[in-house]
């Protein structure tokens, strides 16, 4: 999957990955509508509500994009509807060949690990037969319990040639409370990187880079630099664009020589689009066009901002 992902960022020129992150905030009128004209204002009448939402993005956005990152919260809100709706949302990313990148922030002791692992990205065995459970293509992990917490999760990786995203430093504005903290002279999220790149090691893809990522904030571009200088076969997951204020040209440092190694995600930025005073000429009916549009200029934006051309 790896692999698959630098070939899908070569072919698209887009080191992107649009977050799908629907908030009932965020779905415009005529769609929560329909769907609770359905189903009621129930959980199964919001969770239909995102689905469509959602289905329609991808449809607007899937030729112009690598990868999504699905975020469970926001499905895991609407209780088992919403899980549905989250497993229905996969599937379709899936048959539009995108990578699918499940934001699940999983990590606990070692049996547990290896439960959520299972259930993510590998086969739950049944008496004589095997289920995939979500079927992501790779998983965001936090770290912090340690070697025997996330080594289950790269166990199940390697056969099936998966991967993860492994919280290093993130981009929200309390991250520093731990993670700036110094331990030996260095800050924790640099010893963090340096797991990474031990961990990564064990599971590496033909393209040189590692299935064993990293997350660093986009929101952190002088830490960004050092962790690059860290973590240089490790792909880095950098949120933090869009909606928390961080622009292509804070990116510059994210990206190797060879123009790749990071993938830059934005969630409201893209499936609100709509409701910015900039693309505010679609309308809400239009909602699923604005996205495109801002995709669109998400990648100039990088490719520009970031230096890739
Ligand atoms: O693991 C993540 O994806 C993540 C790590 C991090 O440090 N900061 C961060 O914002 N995220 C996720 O990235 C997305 C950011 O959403 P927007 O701010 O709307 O673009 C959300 O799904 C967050 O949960």
């Amino acid at each position: 999957m790896i692999d698959k992902l630098v070939e899908k960022i070569r072919r698209t020129g887009a080191p992107i990955e649009v977050g799908l992150d629907p908030m009932l905030d965020y779905v415009p009128e005529f769609v929560k509508q329909k769907a609770y004209a359905e189903q009621g204002e129930t959980l199964e009448g919001a969770a239909e509500a995102i689905w469509q939402f959602n289905k329609a993005i991808i449809d607007a956005v899937y030729d112009l994009i690598p990868a999504v990152k699905p975020q469970i919260a926001m499905y895991e809100q609407f209780g088992i509807p919403g899980i549905m709706a989250f497993k229905k949302t996969l599937d379709y990313c899936h048959e539009k060949d995108l990578i699918v990148i499940g934001d699940i922030k999983r990590g606990d002791i070692g049996s547990t690990s290896g439960a959520y692992a299972t259930g993510h990205l590998g086969k739950a065995q049944v008496g004589s037969r095997s289920y995939y459970g979500f079927n992501e293509d790779f998983i965001t992990i936090n770290p912090y319990m340690g070697t025997d917490s996330v080594q289950p999760f790269i166990d199940v990786a390697v056969p099936e040639k998966k991967g993860m995203f492994i919280l290093t430093k993130t981009s929200n504005p309390s991250s520093g409370e731990f993670q700036d903290r110094l331990i030996d002279g260095r800050p924790l999220y640099e010893w963090v990187a340096e797991k990474v790149v031990e961990w990564g090691s064990q599971h590496m893809g033909e393209c040189g880079y590692s299935y064993v990522g990293a997350v660093v904030g986009a929101t952190y571009p002088e830490m960004g630099k050092v962790l690059r200088g860290i973590m240089k076969k490790n792909f880095i997951l950098v949120p933090g664009y869009g909606a928390q204020g961080a622009k292509g040209s804070d990116l510059v440092n994210y990206f190797n020589e060879d123009g790749l190694g990071a993938i830059v995600n934005s969630s409201r930025g893209i499936i609100a689009a709509y409701k910015q005073p900039k693309y505010e000429k679609f309308g809400p009916e239009g909602f699923a066009d604005a996205s495109r549009q801002a995709v669109l200029d998400m990648i100039e934006d990088i490719q520009v901002g970031a230096g890739l051309r």
